[in-house]
């Protein structure tokens, strides 16, 4: 008689970013990996501190509060989708690698973790801090974005990723060490752009509407945040 079959490790998906606001292109990039990665459960992590990122970033609660609303329009996924506020609870700049070893000790070595990101993210993955080592502890799942091509990806990054990546489509078994490249994704939407167009106001402004999750365009407005700039008519 064969043994029965081995479960398969759980496998655990990472949304890690500064959501200042999150839109519909982190809903795409989320909805996209459950789907092809079979993910049991997935982590939205708006950072406490990005340290790569202006001073005037909207407060953490704020945006704490709004990626709770965009994670809720997920609630007909397969995977369990949450929100952690480890990042916003933690003191100092929000590096990945204290996240993803935090988060390694507390699901365990068995547990596959992928870490996604959009193209941008890659292409600028050279400036992380401890960056080589993440690849020790995630799975890297990188989607496409217009506007970033990853033909420019930095040499030493296509380096680590040949001496340590093993080449596969999708996350096999183990629980770190792949990396997952989907070339499908073409959300053009950003927080920067819907920063601007909510600044402005006006048809402008309600034009961003289409391009945030249910509830968040509410929340922004109950908040006052991203006011248009008031300008003095004479
Ligand atoms: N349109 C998109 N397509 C694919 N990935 C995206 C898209 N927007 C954001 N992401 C990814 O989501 C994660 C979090 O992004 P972030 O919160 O920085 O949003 P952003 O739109 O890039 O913000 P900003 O314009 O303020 O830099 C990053 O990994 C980023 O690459
Ligand atoms: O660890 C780092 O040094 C680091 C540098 C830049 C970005 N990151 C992470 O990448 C994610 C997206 O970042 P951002 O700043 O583009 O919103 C978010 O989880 C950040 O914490 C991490």
């Amino acid at each position: 008689m064969t043994a029965p079959a081995a479960p398969r490790p759980l496998r655990l998906g990472i949304l890690g970013g500064t959501f200042d606001p999150p839109h519909q292109g982190h809903i795409a990039l989320a909805r996209l990996c459950v789907a092809q990665l079979a993910l049991d459960e997935l982590l939205w992590i708006p950072t406490g501190m990005s340290w790569q990122k202006a001073a005037d970033i909207t407060p953490a609660r704020h945006r704490l509060a709004m990626t709770e609303l965009a994670a809720a329009t997920m609630q007909d996924v397969s995977a369990r989708v949450r929100v952690s506020r480890m990042e916003v609870d933690r003191d100092g700049p929000s590096y990945t690698i204290d996240t993803v070893r935090e988060l390694r000790r507390q699901v365990g070595p068995e547990t596959s973790i992928a870490w996604l990101m959009g193209a941008d993210q890659l292409l600028g993955l050279h400036s992380w801090h401890g960056w080589q080592e993440l690849f020790s502890e995630v799975h890297l799942c990188v989607a496409t974005r217009p506007g970033f091509d990853l033909h420019a990806l930095r040499p030493e990054v296509q380096q680590e990723l040949d001496r340590r990546i093993a080449p596969t489509a999708l996350i096999q078994s183990t629980p770190s060490g792949h990396m997952w490249l989907d070339q499908t994704l073409a959300v053009d939407v950003s927080s920067t752009e819907l920063r601007r167009r909510l600044a402005q106001g006006g048809p402008y402004g309600e034009s961003a509407d289409d391009l945030l999750p249910a509830g968040v365009a509410g929340y922004i407005q109950q908040h006052r945040l991203y006011r248009p700039v008031q300008h003095p008519t004479d």
